[in-house]
Parts: C-alpha cells; structure tokens; sequence
C-alpha cells in the first residue's frame, strides 16, 4: 500500500506530504493538525474537574473479603486495581489522586492489543500466519526479519542482536524509544520507528522465545500495510470500537506518525477489563466480533513451553509460555496475562469467568519482588472469586497447583 506521502499511511486523507513541526499550522495541514495537536506538539489537560482527581483513595474491595488488601496494593505502587466477575464490576481501588476514568499507560499490554488485530487479520484471511515478513514488507529484506514469518514475530521466536535491558543507554530498546520519541534523539538515530526497525540483525535462529519489543512494532508496520490504516486507525476499528469502551485510548506516535504498537497504550483501567472481558467471551466484543473463538483458544491452550525455559516468567510460573502477544502461565487455572513494564496486568481467570486489571507505577520497570508479590495477588483474588456469588454467576472448582513463587 503506497500513499501520496510515500510507503506509509497519510496522517490525514489526500495528504500530499506529512505534517511537520514547520508546516503544521499552514493549510491545507491544519485542517488535520488543529484537530490533532496532540501528535505535533506535547498537550496537556485542562481538566474538566478541579482538581483533576480526588485526593483520598477510591476505594470499594469489601466484596473480595481478602483481608490487607488495600496494603497489598499500596505496596505494589498500585494506581488502579479493578475486578470485573462476568459483566459487573465487582471491586475497585484508585490511588489518591488517581481518578476511575484517568488513562493509565498500560506498556507492553500494548502488545497483547496488537496481537488481537492480527489475529482478526489472519481472520479475514489477509495475513497468512506461515508467510514471512518480508513478503509484507520488503522493506525489511537483509535485516532480522528477512525469513521468519509472522507466527514466528507473534510467539516472540526470533533471536534478535536487541537487547531488552530498560536501563542501558546502549540497549537497542533505548535506540528504540529514541526513533520514536520516548526519548531525546542523538546523533545517528534512525529517524523514526519504520527506519529502526530495519536496522535490526540476527544470525536467522527462530525458534526459541526472546523477548523483544521491536516484534510488535513489525507485526503493527503489517497491519498498515495490509489495511492501508495507520496503526492507531487500525487499532480502534479492529478493537476499540467493539469494545463499548467508555473513552477514546491513546497511542503515542513518532515523527512519522506511526503509533508505538509494542508500548504506547494508555486507556482507563474500566476499558482495559473490557479488552479482557472479550478473551472471556471467545473473541466476541459487545459492539462486533474482533477475532475468532479458535484465535482466543489458541492462547488459553497457551504457547511452546520449551521455547521459553529460560525466562525470567517461566521463575514465577513453571510452566509458562508466550503466544500470539500474550503470555500464558501454563497453571491449573490456565491464567493469562498481559503484562506491561512498571506493574501493568491484564489478567485473566477463566475458572471463575474474571478479569483482573492492576495499572502500578513501580519505580523500575522490573523488580523480581513486586513480580512475585503481584502474581501472589492475583492469584489470591482469582482463587477468592471461585467462591464470589455476588454477581450472580456460578463458578467452578478448579484444580490449586497454581503457585506464585
Ligand atoms: N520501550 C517502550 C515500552 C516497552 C515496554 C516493555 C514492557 O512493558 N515489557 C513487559 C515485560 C514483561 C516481562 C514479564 C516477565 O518477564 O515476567
């Protein structure tokens, strides 16, 4: 899919080039840009309340009966902790100054999104799982991505010269977050996330899981061109529109306007146990379907255990595994997750047909202790939800060999 601004969709419909920093508030630009501001220059709310948040906790967690609680989640750095039994909310905590309806980044939950697009793609018979990656984007011949195909970039398979660590400067994710904005560019940065990702090397090894942020980003550059969207379009007609989601979420975008697919979501907590509440409904959204019931199952089932021996998930969960952008625990209550960077889960419990949402704010982005006593915690509540009748649905015994630790 080509547009009149070059190989990737036009921020707006007819656009003969793409809005900049210098042309932004000439036309026929700003017919676009001064409804989207936010994607040119940084914005802030003006809050329709005052103050924006209320400054004592929001708290309603009676219903779980999980005695200390409220502490568990004050030491977890939780920001919004949200419950949700069948359709009903049945327990929410929000931080002081932390409001129900704020948006939260939600990281790398930002992935398991993405994946939910493919997966609605591969649907529709528009993105063939087995292809490689480089018959959707050629652009991408010569580097990591020239041979592995799309199931391989979903299941996290590749080997990859990138590395994961949040804190090194000379990590490409870093590299990363530079190209598109998260960070103040240097010198020799590739100008934007398309440009990065072509940059990529590896020795060809598929197969076993490595974390790497830059997948999603590849599988989201697919989707733009098997759409001719841009990814943030893309994202809200295949999911956010069939969420009846009570607001717009947010993607950030870099230079090029390409939306940050592996970790740019910020959403309200309410909205982000709707995306759950689908898993829970084999695919199926209040406002359409987004994937099909085979796409969901085919992550309950969870991913190749093998693959991922050397995680640091498979330390919490033994039997842990990753696919189609979500990862899997592989315990006897079959729990999967999204998980994002500084305490962000979307946790699902099918025994007890539950979502779990806790967005946090730890002060690193991983910390093998708040991993253990947040695992800890969600698997209490959904063991506290086998026997929670207020919602009215029945749930089920399920076996216990489930453990955090
Ligand atoms: N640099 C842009 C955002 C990157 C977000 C990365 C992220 O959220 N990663 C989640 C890692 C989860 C690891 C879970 C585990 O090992 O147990």
């Amino acid at each position: 899919m080509t547009s009149s601004t070059g190989t990737h969709p036009a921020r707006y419909p007819g656009a003969a080039s793409q809005p900049g920093q210098d042309n932004w508030q000439v036309g026929p630009h700003n017919r676009w840009t001064f409804a989207h501001l936010g994607e040119i220059v940084p914005t802030a709310a003006i809050t329709r309340r005052f103050p924006a948040a209320p400054a004592v906790a929001t708290e309603r967690l009676d219903a779980l009966g999980l005695p200390g609680l409220t502490q568990r989640l004050e030491e977890t750095y939780t920001d919004a902790f949200l419950v949700l039994h069948g359709n009903d909310v049945i327990a929410e905590y929000y931080r002081p100054g932390f409001a129900p309806d704020d948006l939260h980044l939600v990281m790398s939950i930002s992935k398991s999104m993405c994946g939910l697009v493919i997966g609605a793609l591969i649907d529709a018979g528009e993105i063939v799982p087995s292809a490689r990656v480089v018959d959707y984007v050629p652009e991408l011949a010569g580097s990591a991505y020239d041979g592995p195909t799309i199931q391989h970039v979903l299941d996290m398979a590749i080997e990859l010269n990138y590395s994961e660590n949040y804190g090194d400067p000379a990590s490409e994710v870093q590299t990363h977050d530079r190209s598109a904005g998260w960070r103040t560019r240097r010198e020799g940065d590739p100008e934007d996330t398309y440009a990065f990702l072509t940059t990529l090397t590896g020795d060809g090894t598929v197969g076993n899981f490595q974390y790497c942020s830059a997948n999603t980003d590849v599988l989201a550059w697919i989707i733009e061109r098997v759409t001719g969207l841009r990814y943030s379009e893309a994202l809200s007609k295949h999911l956010w529109s069939k969420l009846d989601a009570d607001r717009d979420a947010t993607i950030t975008v870099d230079p090029a306007g390409f939306g940050f697919a592996n970790g740019g979501v910020s959403c309200t907590a309410r909205d982000l146990a709707r995306v759950g509440r689908l898993m829970l409904d084999d695919g199926e959204g209040p406002g359409g379907r987004v994937v099909s019931a085979e796409w969901v199952q085919s992550i309950l089932a969870g991913g190749d255990k093998e693959a991922m021996k050397d995680a640091s998930f498979t330390t919490i969960h033994h039997e842990g595994s990753y696919t189609r952008q979500w990862w899997c625990t592989g315990n006897g209550r079959g729990n999967i997750t999204g998980i994002g960077i500084h305490g962000q889960y979307l946790w699902i419990d099918p025994p007890s047909d539950t979502v779990i949402v806790k967005l946090s704010t730890w002060p690193e982005p991983e910390s093998g202790h708040l991993h253990t006593l947040q695992n800890q915690l969600l698997l209490d509540v959904s063991r506290t939800m086998d026997h929670n009748t207020l919602s009215g649905a029945s749930t089920t015994e399920p076996e216990s060999k489930e453990t955090a630790a």
